[in-house]
């Protein structure tokens, strides 16, 4: 191993890239609270702005996969279609089987120029996360508590506001609604035999009102639909610790865009030509554990500077002050002082800890297990 490899791994880098994380978010937020008074005034200025912020914050991350783990992502696509990603708004819908699959999609945003506007349909719980939560807020994500009665209101009066949205965005939905587990699949598997739909190996069962309603709600909105399906080369079990200690993987995301108009209207229909893609994807899925490849020309996007830029310009602009911190406590020799400090530094280290737990499948909800429908 290296020695910068090795560095990669010292819980010392992990502390200054998670006080720079935490911090810079903290004062993101800020920012976007600022923001606040611009709504009334001048919304799409006040939404501009917003989607600047999260993208300083976001970009960190993405910054950390691209330029600290090294990891290179490969996308497979009609060269046709490639021309259009970035410059129209879509909807897209993508397994849920990596503790970074999220991270993925944020790469690929990044280098199509949508990361600062693009969102998700998310679970009410992601949207209590510290600093990344709060930011969520700003920028018009969507959350539910996947109980369809309750949701249903929030859900579509949120996607009807992002009818005059002033930047291209990328609305990604997880029609599994949970990330893949053994037990899940078993559940989920019960419920096609009962529907008599065709079992999924690598899937599973997709819920449909979801993508129905924001469908319906989003016509004339968004250009397509991209059917997004990624895995890892050689077997790849990605982590985000796995990230921050500098390991490289290899995503591969197979992207076909179809167009909205294509997609039926009638719930019923719209819902079996979801289950239809998602058994496609399913084919995709096991060609990819056979050839390790999926269909269609390979091309590597662009990487852009920015995000590099803005996580230096962070870690700079906030290394300065702790180090003189630093020197001013030592010098100070107050044992109290120091402690605080080292309490301060823990508890960032902590927070951020527990957040990347939460991409954790082993910390998966027990949502869709145990079999919960009707
Ligand atoms: C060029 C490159 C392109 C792209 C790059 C890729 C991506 C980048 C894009 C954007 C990135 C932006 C941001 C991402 C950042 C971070 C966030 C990341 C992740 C967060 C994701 C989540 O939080 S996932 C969890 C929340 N989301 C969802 O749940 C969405 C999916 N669910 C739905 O849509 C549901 O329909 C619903 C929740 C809206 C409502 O669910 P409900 O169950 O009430 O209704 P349904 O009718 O849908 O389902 C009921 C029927 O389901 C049957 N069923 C199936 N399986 C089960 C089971 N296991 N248990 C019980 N029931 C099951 C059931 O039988 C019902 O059938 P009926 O016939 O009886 O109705
Ligand atoms: C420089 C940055 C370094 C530090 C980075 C810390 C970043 C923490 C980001 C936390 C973002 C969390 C997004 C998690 C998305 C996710 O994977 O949610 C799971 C849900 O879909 C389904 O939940 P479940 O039902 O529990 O499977």
């Amino acid at each position: 191993m290296g020695l910068v490899q090795w560095l990669k791994g010292q819980l010392l880098c992990h502390l200054v890239i998670c006080y720079g994380f935490f911090v810079s978010g903290l004062l993101i937020n800020l920012l976007q609270i600022c923001t606040l008074p611009l709504w009334p005034i001048n919304k799409q200025l006040a939404r501009r702005i917003n989607c600047k912020l999260g993208y300083s914050l976001t970009s960190q991350s993405v910054a950390l996969l691209e330029w600290w783990s090294g990891t290179e992502v490969t996308l497979y696509t009609d060269p046709e279609n490639y021309r259009l990603y970035g410059k129209e708004n879509a909807i897209v819908v993508l397994n849920h089987n990596f503790e970074i699959d999220f991270l993925c999609g944020w790469t690929f945003c990044d280098r199509f120029g949508v990361l600062g506007a693009s969102k998700c349909l998310a679970k009410k719980e992601l949207s209590y996360l510290p600093v990344i939560g709060w930011m969520w807020y700003f920028l018009e994500m969507v959350f539910i508590k996947r109980k369809w009665e309750e949701d249903k209101r929030n859900f579509v009066q949120s996607l009807q506001n992002l009818r005059d949205y002033p930047e291209n965005f990328w609305f990604l939905l997880h029609c599994e609604g949970t990330r893949f587990t053994e037990e899940k699949h078993r559940v989920s598997m019960e419920v096609a035999e009962k529907k008599s739909l065709p079992k999924l190996k690598h899937h599973l069962l997709p819920r449909t009102k979801g993508f129905w309603v924001a469908v319906q709600n989003l016509r004339g909105t968004v250009a397509a639909v991209y059917c997004c399906t990624l895995n890892f080369r050689n077997n790849e079990t990605p982590t985000l610790l796995g990230v921050l200690n500098g390991e490289k993987y290899h995503p591969d995301l197979y992207v076909r865009r179809i167009p909205l108009e294509s997609i039926p209207e009638d719930e019923a229909e719209c819902s079996a030509w979801l289950h239809k893609l998602y058994q496609e994807k399913d084919k995709f899925q096991e060609d990819y554990s056979q050839t390790g490849c999926f269909p269609g020309p390979k091309v590597t996007p662009p990487c852009r500077p920015w995000a590099l830029i803005n996580w230096l310009g962070w870690t700079c602009l906030l290394l300065y002050p702790l180090c003189l911190l630093l020197v001013q406590l030592v010098n100070s020799g107050s044992i109290l002082s120091i402690l605080a400090t080292v309490a301060f530094c823990s508890a960032v280290s902590v927070g951020v800890r527990w957040m990347i737990g939460q991409t954790e499948i082993k910390r998966s909800s027990s949502y869709g297990v145990p079999l919960n429908n009707k």
